[in-house]
């Protein structure tokens, strides 16, 4: 299988169906870290069962945090955070980033490391923010995957300024843990644009939801005051970035595809979709039964900047492939962070197929091409997995490679996908 690859299902027809989808990773894993560091026990529902937060999870007991299944609700009772403790972050962003500043606050030397790619991604900035606010950190210098934190028990916080332009992730990292710290944190960007709004204001909201008050009026700018988080019963969104290939498939075919669930406000940044989904020419509608996408059987090439949401873009490329003239993604330059190299691979595979693909300084132009079928490879990214399987839809022998790794987010992945267009 592995070196033949997954045959994506091939369609002639429209793709009609209702899909439901599991628990946000990106709510579940903060959940699941202010859960860890706040007054009391949570229990949390819909929490997402896949590889990041089984990390998340992982990486939280092993600093002495208590957690536990019974059905369908997780519990989380907070504990006196120690080392020695070794974190396995996979390839998971939000482990590897938004850990280590609650880290700082165990007593001892927690030690991080993961998958051979997430040496490649940027740590630089926030393990340089966690020395200024006062935590001993070492990376060998590199900036980099293995670092270790050596927590005392306690963080000093304050001032920082740090360049987030590479990844939102920075700012979230220190806005989820900084309410712990004994000055709180104030932290100031500096540089082009942070990415990713919705996650910011994610983590913001998410916060002011458990009694911490966070100050984002100024931009580029975020008070976070020093005191308790609160312990908070609740229940995990769908993962809207999920659903996005499932929708996806409406659009292309000229089906109809509803997704259960869907909040009628998100912090997610799939809460743009209907957008994105009505400018390529679908028809969007938010009912009782979910968010419905129809496809009018025709895709217009589309403009957009997705600085936003950047996550979404394998899937939008993959639409944007079917269409009737070219289309332009633009503001992703930090998608270069990604799981892996997202505008490379993107412009490497499609092409490989045949398609007329090419990175811009800061995203894609795709040309609509007819394509052929061939192995897709993956690169250990969930979301060029899901794009694979879209083009596959309307491309004979498609195959790809390593589908497995869609358990980062949505381990049922190939199962939905067959059972929607199979
Ligand atoms: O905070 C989060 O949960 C995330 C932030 C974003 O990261 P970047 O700002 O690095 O794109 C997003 O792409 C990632 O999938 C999840
Ligand atoms: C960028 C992503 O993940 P991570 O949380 O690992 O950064 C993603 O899921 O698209």
């Amino acid at each position: 299988m592995s070196e033949q690859g997954w045959p994506a299902p091939r369609v002639d027809g429209a793709v009609n169906g209702t899909v439901t989808v599991p628990g946000s990773k990106s709510i579940s894993n903060r959940a699941l870290i202010l859960a860890a560091i706040s007054d009391g026990p949570s229990h949390l529902t819909g929490l997402l069962e896949a590889r990041d937060t089984s990390l998340m999870r992982s990486a939280l007991v092993s600093l002495g945090v208590g957690i536990t299944d019974s059905g369908t609700t997780v519990t989380v009772t907070p504990g006196s955070l120690k080392g020695p403790a070794n974190v396995d972050c996979g390839l998971a962003g939000t482990v590897m980033r938004f850990v280590p500043p609650v880290a700082a606050l165990a007593d001892g030397v927690v030690a991080f490391d993961g998958d051979e790619y997430a040496r490649e991604r940027p740590m630089g900035v926030i393990l340089g923010a966690l020395r200024t606010l006062g935590v001993q950190i070492d990376d060998g210098g590199t900036g980099r995957m293995p670092y270790s934190v050596s927590g005392t028990g306690s963080v000093r916080g304050g001032k920082v300024t740090l360049d987030a332009s590479g990844s939102s992730q920075f700012v979230s990292a220190l806005l989820l843990a900084g309410a712990r710290y004994d000055e709180g944190v104030d932290i100031r960007h500096d540089g082009k644009p942070v990415p990713s709004q919705p996650h910011l204001d994610m983590s913001v909201a998410m916060l002011r939801e458990r009694g911490v008050t966070v100050d984002d009026a100024e931009p580029n700018r975020w008070v976070v005051a020093p005191g308790p988080i609160r312990a908070l019963d609740t229940a995990i969104e769908p993962d809207l970035s999920n659903a996005a290939p499932f929708l996806a498939a409406a659009v292309i075919t000229g089906g109809s595809v509803t997704v259960t669930g869907w909040p009628a406000e998100t912090t997610q940044p799939g809460g743009q979709l209907p957008e994105i989904f009505t400018r390529f020419g679908a028809d969007v509608t938010l009912g009782t039964d979910g968010l419905t996408v129809r496809g009018s059987g025709r895709v217009q090439g589309c403009d957009l900047d997705l600085s936003e949401v950047g996550e979404l873009t394998p899937v939008i490329a993959a639409v944007a492939a079917f269409a009737d003239g070219p289309s332009y993604l633009r503001g992703i330059a930090h998608l270069r962070n990604h799981e892996t190299d997202r505008l490379a691979a993107l412009e490497t595979e499609f092409n490989a197929l045949g398609g007329d693909v090419t990175q811009l300084d800061d995203g894609l132009a795709i040309r609509p091409k007819s394509l052929q079928g061939g192995l897709f490879h993956t690169y250990n990214d969930h979301r060029m997995a899901h794009a694979a399987a879209v083009l596959g839809l309307l491309v004979d022998d498609l195959r790809i490679e390593n589908i497995g790794t869609t358990a980062k987010t949505l381990p049922a992945f190939p199962e939905m996908w067959s059972g929607l267009a199979g």
